[in-house]
């Protein structure tokens, strides 16, 4: 049996009959947050919470995917809503589509090319649906990066003149930087005190100085991250650091080898470049660079923590890919998500969309998110050739919550846009300091207050009731109470993790990917192209052409 080609048909989701409802229940108007989190009497309880689940529309509203668990109480949806979303998915036909994906189908239909970053992943599959073939050549590629990993941990692998490496620096942008850094980041606590990992993603002078005026040549990898071996900023940066290692004593293509690693899914072009085969890892064109951490990309990673607890990441990606291909949509953790964020987007009409981790090794993780979200799907023609006439992907921003409160989070609470955010959480921190407790306590109250505030407000009834219980008098009461009022009905997601794991992470990005596919599979756009960067590209080629052609004025 053949399967149905969504793409076939007119690609506007505007079409179906449930996005008229869900235009229709917006412009009705809906009911407060706060009088939403009333209703469902669950106010402060913990998320999944057995006991005290609350109303149905706080029960559907809590899922547990691959040990994550979403709290998406506080979104400004009704049990209605929240039907008319599912209808919309179940119309817009996510399910064939996510099929079509997994089967190796060429879904990035402008590039002709399959999408198939979760085979990287799905190393403990029996009959997997991109193939037995493709499996084994991706576990040999996985296994070829991680023992190059364990042999720089393990001090085998050694510099040209037989030292121990102490410092790998990663040069890569993009995907080729951005999935490496967080994941290296957010795991610190389990990183090698042996080996030291750098990134360096900017092509100005003083990012890669600041990084090689510290470090010792003799002990130092270079690993030149880059698909398609051809991006200017990257290649200027592996030009200096050879030209480096070439000024400190390493100077024939010999004495450099061992202290240059490529990875490429273009390995020709960094051979001819002068990188060795057998210090080249590769994966494959159907691999995006925003989705490629999971590839040969993450050798850093594996470096840092080691291969097992990088499997462990992958393990963590694949259990978030079980629990979205198997889980009814009603109780399916990325399609929740995206739909709550197709509501604020298409039909609250809010222009942006916030992340807020609060663990602090977290802090790469909005930058990572934006590229993977706002690339893929900052998009305005459908698949079908069309242009889109609806919103597509928000401007994703954000960073650390703490800090965010004490910067941009006035805005959310006064300002004029309706920002719906994303806050992150663990619920464990085993950080080995005195205090780490309490450290932990002050994190996570911070974070439920704000959650709180964004979404219930204060109205002018207990705003003026509580100026007057501190004794201010009454014409002050009267003067300061429309600066002290809060409109409060921001929505926002939690997103509980139980601790920060390789396994954990793995899951948080999984399901990231998942609502960005949905996000677009719901829009009609393809969101594994990026032709709007390659413009670019393009143009500062032909420049650099340009003014090596035109004669320069005699000095
Ligand atoms: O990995 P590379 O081929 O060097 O590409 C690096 C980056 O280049 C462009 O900016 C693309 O839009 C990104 O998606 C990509 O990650």
């Amino acid at each position: 049996m053949t399967s149905p080609n969504p793409y076939n048909h007119s690609s506007s989701p505007t079409r179906h009959r449930s996005w008229q409802r869900l235009e229709a229940l917006a412009a009705q108007g809906q009911p407060h947050l706060r009088d939403l989190l009333l209703a469902d009497d669950a106010v402060g309880t913990e998320c999944g919470s057995q006991s005290h689940p609350g109303t149905l529309r706080a029960k559907r509203l809590q899922l547990m995917a691959a040990g994550l668990c979403l709290d998406a109480r506080h979104q400004a949806v009704t049990l209605e809503v929240l039907d008319a979303l599912l209808e919309l998915a179940s119309d817009c036909q996510i399910g064939p589509q996510a099929q079509a994906l997994y089967r190796g189908e060429p879904i990035n239909a402008t590039e002709g090319r399959a999408v198939l970053h979760p085979a990287l992943r799905g190393g403990a599959m029996q009959a997997p649906p991109w193939g037995a073939d493709q499996a084994q050549r991706i576990e040999a590629e996985l296994h070829r990066f991680l023992s190059a990993a364990e042999r720089i941990r393990n001090g085998l692998w050694v510099g040209h003149e037989g030292q121990r490496i102490t410092d790998v620096v990663n040069l890569g942008i993009g995907g080729s930087d951005l999935g490496p850094r967080m994941a290296v980041a957010a795991l610190e606590h389990l990183a090698s005190a042996q080996v030291r990992v750098h990134f360096v993603s900017n092509p100005d002078a003083w990012a890669l100085h600041r990084v090689l005026r510290t470090l010792d040549a003799a002990r130092t990898v270079f690993i030149v991250q880059s698909k398609t071996f051809s991006t200017q900023e990257t290649l200027t940066l592996a030009a200096s650091a050879r030209r480096w290692l070439h000024e400190h004593g390493l100077q024939t293509p010999a004495e450099q080898a061992p202290h240059l690693i490529a990875v490429t899914a273009a390995p020709a072009v960094a051979a001819q470049q002068g990188y060795l085969p057998q210090h080249t890892y590769t994966f494959w064109d159907w691999v995006g660079g925003r989705y490629s951490v999971w590839s040969a990309i993450g050798l850093p990673v594996a470096i840092a923590v080691g291969p097992l607890a990088f499997r462990e990441f992958l393990q963590g990606g694949h259990a978030m890919d079980l629990h979205f291909w198997n889980a009814k949509p009603q109780h399916n953790m990325p399609l929740l998500l995206a739909l709550l964020g197709i509501w604020n987007r298409n039909f609250l009409h809010c222009p942006s969309h916030m992340l807020a981790p609060y663990p602090s090794r977290l802090d790469a993780f909005t930058r990572f998110v934006q590229q993977m979200d706002m690339e893929s799907n900052g998009k305005s023609t459908h698949l079908d050739g069309n242009t889109v006439q609806i919103d597509t992907g928000p401007i994703v921003w954000g960073g650390l919550g703490i800090d965010g409160q004490h910067a941009y989070f006035q805005l959310l609470h006064q300002g004029r846009h309706r920002v719906p955010v994303d806050f992150i959480g663990v619920e464990r921190e085993d950080t080995p300091l005195p205090l780490a407790a309490e450290h932990h306590r002050v994190v996570l109250l911070n974070q439920r207050a704000q959650a709180l505030a964004l979404a219930v407000g204060r109205d002018r009834a207990d705003t003026e009731a509580e100026l007057r219980a501190g004794g201010m008098p009454e014409h002050q009461v009267q003067r300061l109470l429309p600066h002290r009022t809060f409109a409060g009905n921001v929505p926002s997601n939690t997103l509980w993790l139980p601790a920060l794991t390789p396994h954990t992470l793995g899951a948080l990005v999984a399901l990231y990917e998942h609502k960005v596919f949905c996000q677009a599979a719901i829009w009609g756009i393809n969101p594994y192209d990026q032709w709007g960067v390659e413009l670019g590209k393009t143009l500062a080629k032909a420049m650099e052409h340009a003014a090596e052609t035109t004669p320069h004025p005699p000095t």
